[in-house]
């Protein structure tokens, strides 16, 4: 019998993390980085958020023995293996200072290719002056050069977010049989669809500097960036803003993990507005009904509804979901609108979607029916908000 041997493997096989081991790798990378941020006694290590085929994340918060400042805590992402991955840290470094002051993008505060670099050469003397400074300013610097004395390779430090993914969100909501209210879900729709709109240019803001909402361009050179990786995972709940009419009740989204973006090419404006959007509208079924197991764009299923045929058929039975808002459920309709060849057409832009969402967002309590009304007036919407955020215990995280 004649039998073909198998293709030599692409990669090298010894950085093939198996899920068997990557467990362990993750494990020992976060010994090491713990190692090195207790010995350095100015930053102290919280615990790890997660860990990905290419990268650990971690929280990290800034010890101040002489409590002279507010606690800062800091999120930090280094690769599992020095040899893998190192280039899609430098595209998310990139992208992340790209879309710095964006205020629905998570914000860089520093990034370094390589921590070795700051490897000092003073000796113990050198070191216990800069611990004795760090007790009045602990820049994030110093968090690199705790890590340079035994790695290399690149780190990067982002802002952190205490209030969980949207994943917690759905998990509560799925756990307690529960809806969101249209304003939620309009708010969030609105926030989501901003954060494809940060994608289309770059802000190159100053870190710690102030942030500005999103608005669609119509000049100026088009970043054309594809996010490549949006999951509720990937979408951050911050926090309330009272002084923004839009956040007072219902905290902002943030989208995190650009690991995986990539710029499309030249031309190519509209359809990479259109694949971040779809992942967002995606996402948008699964908040409506966090039981439906949509999460890809092939588990979509397809329905005629109102003259078009559509594949968001999961949220056009009215008795199913009788509180929905007629407006949402035909944005998201149309946003999934296909033709007779059952391809994407007529779908709204990113730019119409953004204006939808705002007039949606902007709906008072009052514009709902007397039936629903009760489900979206302030007092529902912020105890739904406490219930599921603010108030919930910790014990699923
Ligand atoms: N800035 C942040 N604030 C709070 N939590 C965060 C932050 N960044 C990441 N996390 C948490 O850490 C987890 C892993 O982070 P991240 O998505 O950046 O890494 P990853 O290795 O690409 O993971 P995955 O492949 O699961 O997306 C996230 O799902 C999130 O729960």
């Amino acid at each position: 019998m004649n039998v073909t041997p198998p293709p030599p493997p692409i990669v090298n096989p010894s950085f093939i993390l198996t899920l068997n081991n990557l467990f362990a790798v993750a494990q020992t990378k976060e010994l090491e980085t713990r190692n090195a941020i207790t010995t350095s006694k100015t930053w102290t290590f919280e615990k790890t958020l997660g860990y990905g085929a290419y990268g650990l994340t971690m929280l990290l918060s800034d010890r101040d023995p002489l409590n002279l400042r507010p606690v800062r805590k800091v999120v930090l992402k280094r690769p599992l293996m020095p040899e893998t991955g190192v280039d899609d840290f430098v595209r998310e470094a990139e992208a992340l200072r790209n879309l710095r002051g964006h205020a629905h993008i998570i914000q860089l505060i520093n990034y370094t290719a390589n921590v070795g670099d700051f490897r000092s050469r003073g000796g113990r003397l050198a070191r216990a002056f800069r611990r004795v400074k760090a007790a009045f300013n602990n820049p994030p610097v110093n968090l690199f050069r705790a890590l340079s004395y035994n790695h290399g390779g690149p780190a990067i430090l982002s802002e952190y977010l205490e209030n969980g993914s949207l994943v917690r969100v759905m998990e509560r909501l799925f756990d307690r049989r529960d809806q969101l209210p249209n304003r939620i879900l309009w708010s969030w729709y609105h926030c989501m669809v901003s954060a494809c709109v940060a994608l289309t240019y770059k802000k190159e803001g100053p870190e710690g500097g102030p942030l500005e909402r999103e608005k669609p361009q119509a000049n100026g050179e088009h970043y054309r960036l594809i996010h490549n990786d949006i999951a509720h995972r990937n979408m951050m709940v911050d926090q309330c803003e009272p002084m923004v009419r839009q956040h007072r009740l219902v905290p902002k989204l943030v989208m995190i993990d650009f690991g995986l973006a990539r710029q499309a090419i030249p031309g190519d404006e509209i359809r990479s507005e259109q694949m971040n959007l779809t992942d967002i509208n995606i996402m948008m079924l699964g908040l409506i009904i966090p039981r439906s197991a949509v999460v890809h764009a092939e588990d979509l299923r397809l329905a005629r509804w109102n003259g078009m045929i559509t594949q968001a058929a999961c949220i056009l039975n009215d008795d199913r979901l009788p509180y929905l808002d007629p407006d949402l459920q035909m944005l998201l309709a149309e946003s999934f609108k296909c033709n007779d060849e059952l391809e994407p057409y007529g779908r709204p832009s990113l730019e119409e979607t953004f204006q939808r969402t705002r007039r949606g967002m902007r709906k008072p309590a009052t514009s709902y029916s007397e039936a629903l009304r009760i489900l979206e007036l302030d007092e529902t919407v912020w105890m739904i908000m406490q219930n599921l955020i603010f108030d919930a215990d910790d014990d699923d995280d």
